[in-house]
């Protein structure tokens, strides 16, 4: 039977009569196509991603699987309204803790238009997004057997705007308590490892560093872990992909410097934790002192 989602963090929520999304329960993620062209978008995306040849098989694992799409009922009652057939990215897990990230400092585009060119920009200067190229979406948090989930309201989410809240939000992801002190227990074995999120976030960064077929405009990164598996000190039981894609420009053989950078923040970010948390994050080349790179 369908039903909304457990997990979802952010976006449109099928709640109060809304529109959103569908769960199948056996591993199918339904997303209504929204009215105006950003559903069409969405779709033309996912169908040319699919079968775009350059794209390398361990990137393609940071998208969810696309299997067309379905005319269902939809969530708000209007009837039937067609949505896109997507894996359900934490099917199968009982408590994730998940975040969704809004990557790059502008979520408008040159072809924008005056009106949504506004709205975008408002919210870019409103949030973390034009200081640190990205910015907190939605999380929940699982606190631990009895505790339930840290799920802050929307206006607390859109509240973090310096560096120092959007790293206190990342502190406390990764942190056991179940009050808001920031332990960062569970950084090591969720940011840091050879399978952590930050190795995940920087084999990302390498295609996007080299890569010029797509803009992703709004897009986010959507990373979680199952604290059952952290507390087991298991490394590499984490999850990054990316999500929506209403807003995918042809590149053009430029590189996405937008997300590229928003992404290199978040790294930094992540980085820093685990520097502060004791774990071994590698070390970036030093700079030369004569300033080139041999
Ligand atoms: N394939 C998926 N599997 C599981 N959960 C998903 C999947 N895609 C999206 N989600 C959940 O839904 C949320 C919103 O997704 P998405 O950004 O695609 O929706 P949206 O309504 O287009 O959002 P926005 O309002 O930002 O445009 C994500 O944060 C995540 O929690
Ligand atoms: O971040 P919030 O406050 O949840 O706001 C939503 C977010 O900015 C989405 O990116 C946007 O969809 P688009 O990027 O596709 O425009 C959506 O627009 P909408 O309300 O017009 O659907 C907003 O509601």
């Amino acid at each position: 039977m369908l039903k909304p989602p457990d997990h979802q963090v952010a976006g449109h929520q099928a709640l109060d009569g809304n529109l959103g999304p569908l769960i199948d329960g056996s591993g199918r993620f339904y997303k209504p196509l929204q009215s105006d062209e950003r559903g069409l978008e969405e779709v033309l995306f996912y169908t040319s991603f699919a079968s775009n040849p350059t794209v390398p098989n361990h990137i393609r694992l940071f998208f969810p699987a696309f299997h067309g799409t379905v005319t269902l009922p939809a969530s708000n009652g209007s009837g039937p309204h067609p949505h896109l057939v997507l894996d359900d990215l934490v099917h199968g897990l009982s408590h994730p803790s998940l975040i969704d990230l809004k990557i790059g400092s502008r979520t408008w585009y040159p072809t924008s238009s005056d009106n949504y060119f506004k709205k975008c920009l408002n919210k870019d200067r409103e949030t973390s997004s034009l200081p640190l190229g990205f910015r907190i979406s939605g999380l929940r948090v699982y606190k631990g057997e009895g505790f339930g989930f840290w799920k802050p309201d929307k206006n607390t989410v859109k509240g973090c705007v310096t560096a120092g809240d959007v790293e206190s939000v990342l502190r406390r992801f990764v942190s056991s308590s179940a009050d808001s002190s920031t332990d960062c227990a569970f950084a090591s074995v969720v940011y840091g490892g050879a399978d952590g999120i930050l190795a995940r976030l920087l084999e990302l960064k390498a295609w996007f560093e080299d890569q010029t077929e797509y803009h992703f405009c709004s897009c986010s990164v959507l990373m979680g872990f199952e604290r059952e598996a952290a507390e087991k000190g298991r490394e590499g039981r984490v999850m990054v992909r990316l999500v929506d894609f209403a807003h995918v420009l042809d590149g053009g053989g430029v590189i996405d410097h937008n997300f590229l950078g928003g992404l290199c923040s978040l790294i930094k970010f992540l980085k820093r934790i685990l520097t502060d948390a004791g774990a071994n994050v590698g070390k970036d080349p030093p700079f030369p002192e004569n300033g080139r790179l041999e």
